[in-house]
C-alpha cells in the first residue's frame, strides 16, 4: 500500500485588519536582501512558511522579491492570494501626480498585478529630480526635501485600491498626530503604521494609540540590528534575558520577537541567512510571563536605530520623531 506523508505546515497566525483581509502577525524584512543571496533568502522563507514579505522601492530589490514570489507560485508551494506583500511608496513621489506612476513601475519590478499592502515610507518628501535620485541633495549635500502635505499623498494613494492596484493602504514613520490627521481626512483607513518597534523602543503608547483607532502596529528593526562585534544590542547579551530563552529553549533574539508579539506588534525580522530565518519564525510555541514582559521592558530607553537624522529633515514641518510617540 502506497504510504501519503502528508507534511503539515504551520503558518504565522493572522490579525484581521480594519477592512477585513487578514495579515500574518510575522513577516520577513527585506532591507539589504538582494541579488542571488536574497532570491534564496525570500524562497527559504516561503518554503517554510512566511507569508507574509516587507519591501521597498528604496530597497531596489523589488525584481528579486517578486521573481521570489513567482517562482514559488510556480512550483505550487504557494497561490498569489497566499502572500500578503507590502511594499512603498518611496518619498520622491509624494506629488499626488506622480504616485500612480510609482505604484504601477513597483508592480512592474514586482512582476505581480496587485499589492497586499501600500505604505507611504515616511511623512516628509523629497524633491523628484529622476527617478534614479532617491536621495537627492544640494551642493552642501543636504537632502532636497519637499513640502507636499502627506494627507494629499493619501488621498492619490486612495485611488490604488479604487482601481485594483493596491488591496489595502497603511502608512510608515508617522507619529501619532500625523496618524490621526490621516484618519480624520481619509476615505480608505490606514491598516497599520509601520514603526521601528524592539525593546529599545517598545512603543507601548504608539501601539494603544493603533489599537484605539483599530490600526495595527508594524515593528521594524525589531532585533534592533545585532552587531555581535559591539555585544549590541543589550538585550541580546543580558543574563536575564538569556536565562528567560534557557527557560523555553530559544533564543535571546526570539524572546524579543516573541515579546513583540505578546505586547501587540507585527515584528518583520530581516535576515538573509536561512538558519537565522528559520530561528525568527519559530516563534507559535511559547509566550512570556507579565514577569518575562517586565524585563524585556526595562530595555526601553527610546533610543532609535533608524533616528531618520537626515541633513534638514528634522526641522520639517513633518519631522516625524519631534514628538514623544
Ligand atoms: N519603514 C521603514 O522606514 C523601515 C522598514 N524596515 C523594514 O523592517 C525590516 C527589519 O528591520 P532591519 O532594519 O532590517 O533590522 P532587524 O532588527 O530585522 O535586524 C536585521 C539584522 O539582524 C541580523 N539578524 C537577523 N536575525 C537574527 C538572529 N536571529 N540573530 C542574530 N542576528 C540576526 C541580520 O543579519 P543576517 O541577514 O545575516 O541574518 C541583519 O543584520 C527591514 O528589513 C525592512 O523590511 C526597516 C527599517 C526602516
Ligand atoms: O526602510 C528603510 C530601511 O532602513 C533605512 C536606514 O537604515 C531607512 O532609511 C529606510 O527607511
Amino acid at each position: 500500500m502506497n504510504r501519503v506523508v502528508c507534511k503539515i505546515m504551520k503558518l504565522a497566525p493572522t490579525v484581521k485588519l480594519n477592512n477585513g483581509r487578514e495579515m500574518p502577525i510575522l513577516g520577513l524584512g527585506t532591507y539589504a536582501s538582494q541579488n542571488k543571496e536574497g532570491e534564496i533568502a525570500i524562497k527559504h522563507a516561503i518554503d517554510i512558511g512566511y507569508r507574509h514579505l516587507d519591501t521597498a522601492f528604496f530597497y531596489q530589490n523589488e525584481a528579486e522579491v517578486g521573481q521570489s514570489i513567482r517562482d514559488k507560485i510556480a512550483e505550487g508551494v504557494v497561490k498569489r492570494e497566499d502572500i500578503f506583500l507590502t511594499t512603498k511608496l518611496w518619498n520622491i513621489y509624494h506629488d499626488p501626480e506622480r504616485v500612480e506612476g510609482a505604484c504601477r513601475k513597483q508592480l512592474a519590478n514586482l512582476g505581480l498585478d496587485y499589492i497586499d499592502l501600500y505604505l507611504m515610507h515616511m511623512p516628509v518628501g523629497y524633491k523628484y529630480i529622476n527617478e534614479e535620485t532617491l536621495l537627492p541633495k544640494d551642493e552642501d549635500g543636504a537632502l532636497l526635501l519637499s513640502d507636499v502635505d502627506y494627507v494629499d499623498t493619501y488621498k492619490a494613494m486612495e485611488q490604488l485600491v479604487k482601481s485594483g492596484l493596491v488591496r489595502s493602504l497603511g502608512v510608515s514613520n508617522f507619529n501619532s498626530e500625523q496618524l490621526k490627521r490621516v484618519l480624520d481626512n481619509c476615505e480608505i483607513k490606514p491598516v497599520t503604521n509601520q514603526v521601528e518597534c524592539s525593546p529599545a523602543i517598545n512603543q507601548k503608547k504608539l501601539i494603544e494609540f493603533c489599537k484605539k483607532h483599530d490600526v495595527t502596529l508594524t515593528a521594524y528593526t525589531p532585533l534592533g540590528r545585532p552587531r555581535p562585534e559591539e555585544q549590541k544590542p543589550d538585550y541580546v547579551y543580558s543574563d536575564k534575558v538569556k536565562a528567560i530563552a534557557e527557560k523555553y529553549n530559544k533564543t535571546t533574539t526570539q524572546v524579543a520577537l516573541r515579546y513583540l508579539i505578546d505586547s501587540g506588534a507585527i515584528p518583520i525580522p530581516k535576515s538573509s541567512n536561512p538558519k537565522r530565518i528559520s530561528e525568527n519564525f519559530d516563534l507559535f510555541d511559547f509566550s512570556l510571563t507579565d514577569e518575562e514582559k517586565a524585563v524585556l521592558d526595562s530595555f526601553n530607553t527610546g533610543e532609535r536605530m533608524v533616528p531618520l537624522n537626515l541633513i534638514k529633515a528634522r526641522n520639517h514641518k513633518y519631522f516625524p520623531f519631534a514628538i514623544e510617540f
